[in-house]
């Protein structure tokens, strides 16, 4: 994969690119000058930057004096040079004090929704103003000198630092990652310094890079203006402003800190620019080598072929296990709603009521279109759903622990026996923490094993899944991972508490078919191995189906049919479920037949009807359905549900054509 990288030909961009560095490889080269008088300046200057010669006060540049000298007959090309130390030291200072203050208010209000809003309004206010204007301002508030300049450019910097950090943090604490370090029980601060900060800190020290450069403009300006460094010490912008008074007599006085202040601030930022560049093309590479690899036959050298032989082959026949939801349910919910702050004071409701229990050993399957509230619904159960969303339940319990009131050693439990497997692995792997580390975590957390021992169970858990050479990979980062190999480390990671329950939200989606199929068959294994129940969702009903033992369809926040998988794709009740059969193309499908298509949209989660939310996309619909909601009543065999006041009575293989296809598929497999 490096090799194709490697060669690679040149094209226009790639040219252009070179092009645009150039001129960040002479910034670096000139910002090492700088470092190199900053340290070396004094000491080889000292002497003729301080020693005073009142016979040659006041001299024009000349071959002895490059840029003459001052009123004391002190040579000004010496104390130029002699001031950059003062000049870099107080700017990377200032960026310092500005960084850490910002990055910290930034932290705080990305990671906390109600600060947040605060915060953000006076982030908002300070950037209102120009930075120079407020370092004036915070310079008459701290005091005049060097550390009152000091504190007035790390203040009006502040503001800038605590934007970038809250946006950052902002995406990185929605990440997946951070969901599960949640669920493990991890503190806010070990959340925001284990997996938020890690994450942010590259394109923050860049910017922090970039405001050196805007730092000496800004402190050599207070120096000017008088509010900065004081006499006897002196800086660039002392210098400028002591030169300025005589630049009719001698001009030379101020051209030589003028330079050195455009100079320094333009190769600071340049350098921060090329070394944002460079950063940037670093992190594409191994992006490259992950498309690369995700692109490879499934069956590559990341996973283990004699684990899943027939990958490719035919789906995943899920094996019921004996089971009794009604009577010791596992996971128990009954009337869940999410609601959240609407617009205008109001309220949206992505989950208006959905109950259903799930008996040990058992998968359930949740299908519905995109919005239809199972990610919600499942989030719910998760505890996931963060302020201002709030979740109620007539009954909410996994397990014995009834989930509206649980204490922190209900966390602890939660945390090590329900898992959960995302849609985008890459999501929920941090990308700054090794494989291994992802692993070892959860048993050392929360079955409080040792590391070793921990370890082994990783390797373990990194075989059951099927990921070969375990020992590599336990070593490696998520960017060197494919697509399913990351997926399969995901599921490894819950395999390392003590798994009861597996909630997995759309696990295939963003993985291609064959690997979809892989994820699906060890799921089920998982599954057959552990006892574990599954919560399985997915937009998808035949992937649901070839998974799940009972099926949930979910429509605008209800449940709207429950049933076996078998009944369900046999007998559909309800005509939204019909109709996702029937959108559901199989190989005996009449390809010269076109799909049938939903037309109209779902009711979005604002929306407030007295009927059915579904009556204006029913080809069934009457003005009752309009009038009144069905209630969720069985219908057919025992177990099967539907919320209908109009269903179909012959199942979905007559009204719809398409779903007979994959009932018969399904009977085959
Ligand atoms: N934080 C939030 N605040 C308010 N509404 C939200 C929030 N997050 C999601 N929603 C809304 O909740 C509804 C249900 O979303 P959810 O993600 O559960 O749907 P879904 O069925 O899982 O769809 P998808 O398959 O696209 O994820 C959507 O209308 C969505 O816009």
């Amino acid at each position: 994969m490096s090799t194709t990288v490697a060669t690679v030909v040149p094209t226009r961009s790639t040219a252009r690119r070179r092009r645009v560095r150039l001129p960040g490889g002479v910034a670096l080269a000139l910002l090492l000058v700088f470092v190199f008088l900053s340290v070396a300046g004094p000491w080889i200057w000292g002497h003729a930057a301080g020693d005073t010669n009142v016979v040659d006060a006041n001299q024009a540049a000349s071959a002895e004096h490059w840029l003459g000298t001052d009123d004391l007959g002190r040579d000004l090309f010496a104390r130029t040079l002699y001031a950059t130390r003062s000049s870099l030291v107080l700017a990377v200072l200032a960026t310092v004090v500005g960084g850490v203050v910002g990055v910290a208010l930034g932290l705080l209000s990305g990671a906390s929704h109600r600060l947040g809003k605060v915060l953000g309004a006076v982030i908002n206010l300070l950037m209102a103003f120009p930075a120079l204007l407020l370092s004036i301002f915070f310079a008459v508030l701290f005091g005049i000198g060097s550390v009152g300049s000091v504190l007035a450019v790390g203040a009006s910097f502040a503001p800038g630092f605590a934007r970038i950090t809250q946006t950052l943090t902002a995406s990185a604490v929605s990440r997946d990652y951070v969901e599960a370090a949640r669920v493990l029980g991890k503190g806010p601060v070990t959340v925001v310094l284990r997996h938020v900060l890690p994450n942010i800190a590259e394109p923050v020290i860049l910017y922090t890079t970039i405001h050196i450069g805007t730092a000496i403009l800004a402190l050599s300006g207070l120096s000017f203006l008088g509010l900065g460094v004081q006499p006897p010490a002196y800086d660039w912008g002392r210098l400028l402003s002591d030169g300025l008074t005589r630049v009719y007599i001698t001009p030379t006085a101020a051209v030589g800190p003028a330079v050195a202040i455009v100079l320094a601030g333009l190769t600071f930022n340049m350098a921060g620019e090329h070394l944002a560049d460079l950063v940037g093309g670093r992190r594409t590479a191994p992006r490259t080598a992950v498309a690369a690899e995700a692109q490879r036959p499934s069956t590559g050298d990341d996973v283990d072929p004699s684990a899943n032989a027939d990958a490719a082959g035919p789906a995943v026949a899920a094996v019921a296990p004996e089971t009794d939801a009604a009577g010791e349910a596992l996971l128990e919910v009954r009337h869940l709603r999410v609601v959240y702050p609407g617009p205008d004071g109001g309220v949206v409701t992505p989950v208006r009521d959905v109950s259903f229990s799930i008996a040990p050993g058992e998968t359930v399957g949740i299908v519905g279109e995109s919005g239809s509230g199972k990610s919600m619904a499942t989030s719910a159960v998760a505890q996931l759903v963060e302020a201002p969303g709030a979740v109620h339940a007539e009954v909410l319990r996994f397990d014995d622990v009834d989930l509206t009131r649980r204490t922190a050693e209900d966390e602890r439990v939660l945390g090590r026996s329900m898992a959960m497997i995302f849609q985008d692995p890459g999501e929920a792997l941090n990308p700054a923490v090794k494989v291994g580390t992802h692993l070892v975590e959860p048993a050392v957390v929360h079955l409080h094993q040792d590391k070793a021992l921990a370890r082994r169970r990783a390797l373990d858990a990194l075989r059951a899944v099927a990921v070969n050479d375990p020992e590599r990979r336990f070593d490696q980062h998520q960017h060197e991972l494919s697509g399913g190999t990351k997926q399969r480390v995901c599921i490894a990671i819950g395999l390392m508490g003590e798994p009861r329950l597996l909630v997995a939200d759309e696990p295939t989606t963003a993985l291609d078919v064959t690997v979809q199929r892989q994820i699906l068959r060890l799921v089920a294994e998982v599954r057959a191995d552990t006892g574990a129940s599954v919560l399985f969702i997915s937009h998808d009903i035949a992937v649901v189906s070839e998974i799940s033992d009972r099926i949930l369809v979910m429509y605008a926040g209800f449940v709207v049919e429950e049933a076996t998988t078998d009944e369900l794709l046999a007998r559909p009740a309800h005509p939204y479920t019909g109709l996702l059969l029937a959108a559901s193309p199989d190989m005996d499908a009449d390809r010269t037949q076109p799909l049938p298509m939903l037309d109209g949209r779902m009711p979005g989660p604002g929306v407030d009807l007295p009927g059915c939310y579904f009556a204006e996309r029913c080809p069934r619909a009457e003005q009752d359905c309009r009038d009144a909601r069905p209630p969720l009543l069985q219908i057919g065999a025992p177990g099967h549900r539907a919320a209908c006041w109009h269903p179909l009575a012959d199942g979905s293989s007559t009204t719809y054509p398409g779903a007979a296809g994959l009932v018969d598929e399904r009977a085959a497999s």
